[in-house]
């Protein structure tokens, strides 16, 4: 069945150049997007490379995700920046490397701006929301009123930066009772990304032990769990068992209960807001729906599921970039020490830093992003799919094609960046040691569909990790021996858990 699908697949011809096509063929090894996967998988790939290389076909009804970076280091080695493969049943094209990837999402922008419309994730959130929904005016007006909202002053009087800065003061203390001690800081980072959007969203932090939000975190847990895994490929690929009581059923489960808990607290809003002066992103897309006209596609369910996306896409996102930055800052204490040097320098006689103290700090700055670079936290973006019939680097590409942006082969490219595979800050300062930012810095992505909690994000990191390294220093514990910085594969990329030893600054 697979092949005849694959011999139909003539479209991807352009001026007789057959789009490379790598089938990854292994409907039996669905079990091994676990973990040894993917040294299997690299070692599959090189046999197949070994034996037939003209007329390969490797098919695959594993999950890309777990592969990804090493397979599509070894597939765009042979094929190219621009190749296809099958999910499960789904012809995807691949796109590797600055140039290709420039001229789909930047330059054809809105040609490869969509997103595929029938995977198990689009059931579960119902095509609403805004990270799943397909380009169009729902999504564009949306995106919009989000980005219009999420500005450092649109949420009302309390501005973003107060925001964050107040939840720090919770990590601090956090940091303060353990000082001289060893901690595992995942959780602690987590409940932090979780408080900030929290705050952003419903104007409300939780207490890190309220059984709400850890019901929650635990949904989330469970439904990315099940997203990533053998279910939901059986789920796309088999649409007769879509109404069966199996296992991917939880996810929806768990998508109610946040919806659930999410009306509750828009009621509350309801009953509290005071119309034209709102307090949080809840007030704001209220007052739209007062003022909206006729046309308009704001409704209170789109809210919850808007609320939905935007928790899960700022939570593990920013929380695993943080443990990323203080993984390497243990790990290049003088790296750690040059932060600390230029942070005490700027910010010599203020109680707190601000946002557009960056300005001042250049090497800081530099450290961030080049912690961003390697941390790759979104390895594969999110899944993309052509507008239109469109072409990239010569290939033709149909309409409604799956699109997946390899955004680690950019990263690290070599030619794009001066030390691609090291972590060196150098990387973003020029000769003058100001900072510069090249254009294949595309953690966030680019484009129309780039990251729409860009300005957050970087906000965030900034003001937390300045914060702390002024009135910390994070130390590698001896007994943890040597660091491993290889990352855990998901949907976002993790640091393998470690401890870090925290110790308060003898001058703050
Ligand atoms: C370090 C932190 C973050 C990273 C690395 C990151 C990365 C990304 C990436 C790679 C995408 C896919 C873009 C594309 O499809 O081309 C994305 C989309 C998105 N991100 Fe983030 N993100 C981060 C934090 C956040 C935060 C804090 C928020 C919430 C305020 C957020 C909200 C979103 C939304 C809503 C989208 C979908 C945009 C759309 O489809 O139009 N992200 N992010």
């Amino acid at each position: 069945m697979f092949s005849c699908y694959l011999e139909n697949w003539s479209f991807f011809y352009c001026d007789n150049k057959k789009l490379p096509f790598p089938y990854i063929n292994s409907w039996q090894k669905v079990n091994l997007v676990k973990y040894g996967f993917l040294s299997f998988c690299r070692q599959f790939i090189i046999k197949c490379l070994a034996s037939s290389v003209s007329n390969m076909r490797i098919k695959t009804m594993m999950h890309l995700i777990k592969m990804t970076c090493a397979v599509c280091f070894q597939l765009r080695a042979s094929y190219g920046n621009v190749y296809s493969l099958f999910i499960g049943s789904k012809p995807a094209v691949v796109i590797n490397g600055f140039e290709a990837m420039k001229e789909a999402i930047v330059v054809k922008a809105t040609d490869f701006a969509g997103r595929p419309q029938d995977l198990f994730i689009n059931d579960v959130t119902q095509r609403k929301g805004v990270v799943m929904v397909d380009y169009g005016p729902m999504w564009r007006e949306h995106r919009r009123f989000t980005l219009k909202t999420l500005r450092n002053f649109g949420l009302g009087k309390k501005s973003m930066e107060d925001r964050i800065l107040e939840e720090i003061q919770h990590t601090v203390k956090t940091l303060e009772k353990n000082s001289g001690q060893t901690l595992s800081p995942q959780v602690m980072f987590h409940n932090a990304a979780s408080n900030i959007i929290c705050q952003v969203l419903f104007g409300k932090r939780y207490k890190y032990d309220d059984q709400t939000i850890k019901l929650i975190v635990r949904c989330f847990a469970e439904m990315t769990k099940i997203a990533n895994g053998p279910w939901a490929m059986l789920y796309d690929s088999i649409p007769l068992i879509r109404h069966l009581p199996l296992p991917f059923n939880k996810a929806f489960e768990n998508m109610e209960i946040f919806l659930s808990h999410a009306r509750c607290l828009v009621n509350e809003h309801k009953k509290t807001r005071v119309s034209g002066e709102p307090r949080d992103f809840v007030d704001c897309y209220l007052d739209e729906l007062e003022n909206k006209n006729d046309e308009s596609m704001f409704s209170e369910e789109q809210l919850r599921r808007i609320s939905f996306d935007l928790y899960v896409a700022a939570t593990d996102t920013t929380s695993n970039t943080l443990l990323t930055a203080f993984l390497y800052l243990m790990n290049y204490p003088h790296i750690q020490e040059q932060c600390q040097q230029e942070i005490d320098q700027v910010l010599e006689g203020k109680d707190r830093v601000t946002f557009e103290d960056r300005l001042s700090m250049p090497y800081m700055q530099a450290v961030i992003h080049e912690i961003q670079r390697l941390a790759n936290t979104v390895p594969l973006s999110a899944f993309h799919c052509t507008t239109k019939d469109t072409d990239l680097m010569g290939y033709s590409i149909p309409k409604g094609t799956m699109i997946i942006q390899n955004l680690n082969s950019v990263l690290r490219e070599e030619g794009q960046w001066t030390f691609p595979h090291e972590f060196n800050p150098e990387n973003f300062l020029n000769e003058q040691g100001e900072f510069v930012k090249p254009e294949a810095f595309m953690p966030f992505s680019a484009g129309p569909r780039m990251c729409l909690g860009e300005g957050l994000a970087r906000m965030e990191l900034f003001l937390i990790t300045v914060t702390l390294l002024r009135k910390f220093s994070f130390i590698w514990p001896e007994e943890a021996g040597k660091p491993d910085f290889t990352p855990v594969f998901g949907v976002t990329l993790t640091p393998k858990p470690y401890t870090m030893k925290v110790k308060l600054r003898s001058n703050h």
